[in-house]
């Protein structure tokens, strides 16, 4: 059905019911409704609201409905079909009290995507039966057509399963929950399960990407982080980008990534889509979703340490992290039993925090805005952004390298730069509930050495609906950079001093001692960085954050207006 074809309009049957079905290429939606609802089946006012409900989300999905629905109906916006395939010779189907085996069905089934509570998606099914071959053939392209319009699906895509993370159950979920998806929507799959740490990111140097409408990971943040590296390394050594200069302004990566949630935190799944659920994610790298993506790059003066998505954490996460590597055997519980350790350590580290605010970002850390999909704050920072960057270029306004830098000494219980919410199951609204996924910023939280009592108040405000950032000891600021340097190194005038002491056997800074001598009971002079649960071994750090860099199969958190809320689109 070409655009601007006429509409199709046909009396089908569904579930033994006589029903107006119609297709309008304009609207792109497929709509169906009984023509004699059952009886008994009265409309309540609930289900009048649901209905409200159904036709805002399909006028603001198809651009506004030229007709309104009756009662009693269904709106399925095309781009949420899956795919449509001829019903099963062997199915039957009801008519009026009696069950009847239909020899030769003219009939098709579209499967398409159904919201449930909580931004969790899933996979549903209807059969339409025709009057006869001509009219079931009719209706089977028109659909097709449509659905061949929709261009921004995948076909074919990488997949590298982690078979360790989580709790080990990545190829289980999918080869029992994803890939069968992916058969009904037609995509294709090569897939790899790793074999040892770094296997996906040294792999992605060598495979031909220009075959592949995607790259998957099935796995938590770790393993995201793996799939990252591998694919902007990639692309900047395709396009002779030297990583290690931190200046440099790195080539974005166009083939998008998509996360299928099977590790421990998997919060940046849950950030961009809202909810860890498989079926879920595999449903938006369907549809084709796209979310670009700030990536934060982590250097020690001329040389590239690692790239972060979500949160780069000393202090608390970092301890985290490097304790609960021990309990790995414990699976994602291994982070409550450490998280539980490192709250009664109470430790605290010394050293310098500076940064360059970002000046022309649209919000600020404490806002009440949300990061929600077609995020208007992402689309006016970047807007501002480049507009600032153009003056820049022009002479018009000063050169910041020098300028603007703001410096914080002191104690810290913890240093996070979120570069996203970083929402998770454990913090459903996250480490920086107001950060935003595309914004060319990240959220710099300075949490100052306080007692036991306000760290604990601190952290359980990551759980409610009060503002975690509303004490005298916390720090928020919107940041474009940051550098920090332990105490122990800020006097060093080697730059490189903490690298070349680790490169050297034997020799050992104070920080380590104390590390491998847990009972010595003095607080450890260093912590560790938690980037995207991946450890860093230097301490002294510069961050900056490039702003879009990557695209996600996803379309980042949906307003929940536009759910329906336990409702589903049958009213
Ligand atoms: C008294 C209740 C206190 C609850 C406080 C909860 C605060 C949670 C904030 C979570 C931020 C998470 C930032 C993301 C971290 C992940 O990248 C990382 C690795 O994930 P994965 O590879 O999937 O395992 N996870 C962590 O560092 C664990 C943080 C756990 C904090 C308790
Ligand atoms: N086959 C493998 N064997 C061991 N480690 C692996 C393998 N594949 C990936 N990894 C590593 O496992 C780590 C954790 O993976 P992840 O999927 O994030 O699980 P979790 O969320 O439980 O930490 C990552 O650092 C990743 O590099
Ligand atoms: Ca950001």
């Amino acid at each position: 059905m070409q655009s601007g074809a006429p509409a199709l309009r046909s009396v089908l049957t569904v579930k033994g019911q006589s029903c107006e079905v119609s297709l309008e290429p304009e609207r792109a939606a497929l709509c169906w409704r009984e023509l004699r609802p059952r009886r008994g089946r009265e409309r309540s006012r609930a289900a009048e609201l649901c209905l409200t409900r159904v036709l805002h989300r399909a006028r603001a999905l198809t651009g506004g409905l030229k007709h309104q629905f009756p009662p009693g109906g269904h709106v399925v916006p095309v781009s949420e079909i899956i795919s449509v395939e001829d019903a099963d010779a062997g199915e039957t189907y009801h008519h009026g009290s009696n069950w009847q085996h239909m020899c030769k069905p003219h009939a098709f089934t579209v499967h398409y995507v159904q919201r449930m509570k909580k931004h969790r998606w899933s996979c549903k099914a209807v059969t339409f039966w025709c009057s006869d071959e001509v009219l079931c053939c009719q209706w089977l392209k028109a659909l097709g057509d449509l659905l061949d319009r929709q261009t921004c699906r995948p076909k074919h895509l990488l997949v590298y399963i982690n078979p360790y993370g989580g709790k080990k159950k990545g190829k289980q979920i999918y080869e029992r929950k994803v890939a069968p998806l992916f058969s009904l929507a037609g995509i294709s799959t090569e897939v790899i399960v790793t074999e040892f740490a770094n296997h996906a990111r040294d792999n992605l140097y060598e495979v031909n990407l220009d075959k592949y409408d995607g790259i998957l990971c099935v796995g938590g943040d770790g393993m995201f982080s793996e799939v990252l590296h591998g694919l902007i390394g990639r692309v900047q050594k395709d396009t002779a980008i030297d990583p290690n200069d931190p200046d440099v302004v790195l080539s974005p990566c166009d083939i998008r990534i998509g996360i299928i949630p099977a590790g421990s935190t998997d919060c940046v799944c849950f950030a961009t889509v809202g909810v860890n659920d498989p079926v879920t994610s595999a449903l938006h790298i369907i549809l084709g979703d796209s979310q670009v993506l700030d990536v934060c790059a982590v250097h020690r003066k001329k040389r590239f340490l690692k790239y972060t998505v979500s949160n780069l954490g000393y202090g608390f996460y970092g301890d985290i992290l490097k304790s609960s590597e021990k309990n790995r055997w414990l699976g994602p519980a291994r982070y409550d039993f450490a998280g539980f350790k490192m709250f009664l350590s109470r430790n605290w580290y010394e050293g310098t925090v500076s940064f360059q605010p970002a000046k022309w970002a649209a919000g600020s850390p404490r806002d009440l805005t949300r990061c929600r999909s077609g995020c208007d704050v992402c689309r006016q920072s970047i807007a501002q952004l480049e507009e600032h960057q153009r003056a820049q270029a022009r002479g018009l306004v000063r050169n910041e390298q020098e300028d603007d830098w703001k410096t914080i000494k002191g104690k810290f219980m913890a240093v996070n730069a979120a570069n996203m919410c970083c929402a998770c199951p454990r913090s459903p609204k996250g480490l920086s509930p107001a950060a935003h996924l595309a914004d060319g910023a990240a959220d710099l939280i300075l949490v100052h050495k306080c007692s036991r009592i306000n760290f604990l108040r601190h952290l359980i405000r990551h759980t409610n609906k009060k503002d975690q950032f509303d004490f005298p000891f916390v720090e928020v600021y919107r940041v474009k950079n940051f550098q920090f340097t332990p105490k122990h190194l800020e006097e060093d005038d080697d730059v490189d001093a903490e690298s070349t002491d680790m490169a050297i056997p034997g020799k050992k800074n104070f920080a380590q001692i104390c590390a491998d001598h847990p009972s010595c009971g003095c607080n450890q002079v260093n912590s560790v960085w938690n980037c995207d649960g991946e450890t860093l071994d230097q301490t002294a750090i510069e961050m900056r954050v490039h702003s879009q860099l990557i695209k996600l199969f996803a379309r980042g958190i949906e307003d929940s207006k536009l759910e329906d809320v336990g409702c589903p689109s049958r009213v």
